[in-house]
């Protein structure tokens, strides 16, 4: 039977202590709710306990939710030991465990604790029968353990012995401030497991060096049984171990068990991407946007030859698909890969056109998406793969203090004109107001605009150039560009590529 590695994610809890993140209500309910019932992690920590009243509102709507479906006991709120006031506070929003945050090391625990180790294991002692008493169950966390381990090995060992003695499920050991390294993870994780052989461990691994997922290999090889995660590495400083990569190395690389569904990955980090505020970086290895992309020719190639270059992290397992880069380093493979997904046929001859085509514009440095093919085409070779039957007449904007922003709008449909006005919440709100207007009157549904990115270049130049990408969701997601060096111009002219492409059925 291979190793069984339990998942704890602390993305409501540690994840939330990012800079400038802060969840809702509602927000975390749905978190939670995504992570336990889709993505099928083992447990959940969602909040310290005494916190604020929001942190207990939220606490309390996700425990009522866990408890009426049957995941209870999978919730945990971090607490303190001050004797009942914690456990108080969890017992009333509805929680069953604590994770009971305790000094894992001497200089913690006589300078910030001011007290021996007896004094603070008879603390421990004091809220931990409280809790059996009440019927919540203990997990340990053993604060700043890493440098504990390192500086004061047998205040650590006394205080496990200690802890033995307790009704206590499980003790959790982070490297609170990421300072290991595999090595020393391997070393340290070896001193507890050959202590305490019976001992249910779990590692909590920040990223300040960028190893956590490394460090997160060794203590799983010591044996640990359960890993501390949170949703695209949310958490102070440099974060904490991101979920995504834990599960790469623990199926792929250590070919232990873990119950999570990695096919529901994707969306619930897009969720929290969204929440959060936190763009996922594009290359973060399998969520990030281009992780799936090949660029080079050469691959696409080879995926059109028996899929030579096919491995172990194909995206469908994780809910996605593989692209092919349209650019400079595209080759006809590529392209070919691309229209083949549009759906259009070309000649050799014409490819090659709009080959030589793509790699100029890439040279310039221009992004060009499956998308904007069509309209290439239509520049290179002159064909109607895409119909311009839609064009804007002409619009007007405005925007005032205190005031709602007003677009007029004229478009031409099929060559006849259709005119309409609507206020909005910024200039681009009021021209798609305006545009939802004219769709009603032609009887016809727009896609949901579900993202929009403007990327502006470095640098303090007003006039500069900007993209404004929008991501539109109807059968199909797909997005649209438009370059401008006014940001609402750029968003119109994206939009006007995707009233054309659904117009045109690409
Ligand atoms: C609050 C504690 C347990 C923590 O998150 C850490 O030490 O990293």
């Amino acid at each position: 039977m291979p190793q069984y590695v339990e998942i704890l994610d602390t993305t409501l809890r540690d994840g939330e202590q990012t800079s400038g993140v802060s969840f809702t209500e509602s927000e975390k309910l749905r978190v939670a709710q995504m992570l336990l019932s889709e993505l099928k992690v083992d447990r959940i920590e969602v909040a310290s306990a005494r916190v604020s009243d929001g942190e207990f509102r939220s606490a309390k709507v996700i425990l009522d939710w866990a408890n009426a479906n049957g995941f209870g006991q999978a919730v945990e709120i971090l607490g303190f030991v001050d004797g009942d006031i914690s456990l108080k506070w969890i017992e009333k929003a509805g929680g069953h465990v604590i994770n009971l945050l305790c000094k894992g090391s001497k200089k913690h625990c006589e300078k910030q604790l001011k007290k021996t180790l007896d004094q603070h294991l008879a603390d421990i002692a004091n809220t931990v029968s409280i809790a059996n008493e009440m019927g919540i169950t203990v997990n340990v966390y053993l604060e700043d353990w890493s440098n504990g381990i390192k500086d004061s090995e047998d205040y650590v060992i006394d205080m496990v012995k200690g802890l033995e003695k307790m009704n206590i499920n499980r003790i959790m050991l982070p490297d609170t401030l990421g300072m290991l390294n595999h090595k020393q993870t391997t070393a340290y994780c070896s001193i507890m497991t050959s202590n305490f052989p019976d001992m249910k461990f779990d590692f909590h691994a920040h990223n300040d060096y960028d190893l956590s997922v490394a460090n997160v290999y060794s203590a799983l090889e010591c044996g640990f049984s359960g890993v501390h995660t949170t949703l695209n590495g949310l958490g102070e400083r440099a974060g904490n171990v991101p979920l995504s990569s834990v599960i790469g190395i623990v199926k792929d690389h250590l070919n232990y068990d873990m119950k999570v569904d990695e096919s529901k990955l994707y969306k619930t980090c897009k969720l929290v991407e969204s929440f959060s505020g936190l763009r996922i970086p594009a290359n973060k290895p399998l969520i990030g946007e281009f992780v799936f992309t090949q660029t080079s020719g050469i691959h696409a190639d080879g995926d059109n030859k028996d899929n030579l270059y096919h491995n172990s992290i194909n995206p469908e397992r994780f809910g996605r698909t593989y692209s092919y880069a349209l650019g400079k380093m595209s080759g006809k493979a590529s392209i070919k890969k691309n229209l083949d997904e549009l759906g259009i046929q070309l000649s050799p001859e014409e490819t090659k056109k709009v080959t030589a085509k793509i790699i100029e514009l890439g040279d310039k440095k221009e992004s060009i998406s499956k998308e904007d093919l069509p309209f290439i085409i239509k520049d290179v070779l002159g064909s109607q793969i895409v119909d311009p039957s839609i064009k804007i007449k002409n619009y007007s904007l405005s925007v005032a203090q205190g005031l709602k922003s007003m677009a007029t709008l004229c478009i031409e449909v099929n060559g006849k004109d259709y005119e309409k006005t609507a206020a909005g919440d910024g200039q681009y709100d009021a021209f798609m107001n305006s545009l939802n207007l004219i769709y009603e009157e032609l009887g016809k549904e727009l896609p949901k605009l579900v993202d929009y990115e403007v990327q502006i270049p470095p640098g303090g130049e007003t006039d500069a150039l900007v993209i404004t990408t929008i991501t539109w969701q109807s059968e199909k997601r797909f997005k649209t560009r438009g370059l401008d060096s006014d940001q609402t111009v750029a968003a119109i002219k994206a939009t006007i590529k995707m009233l054309n492409i659904i117009e045109n059925n690409i």
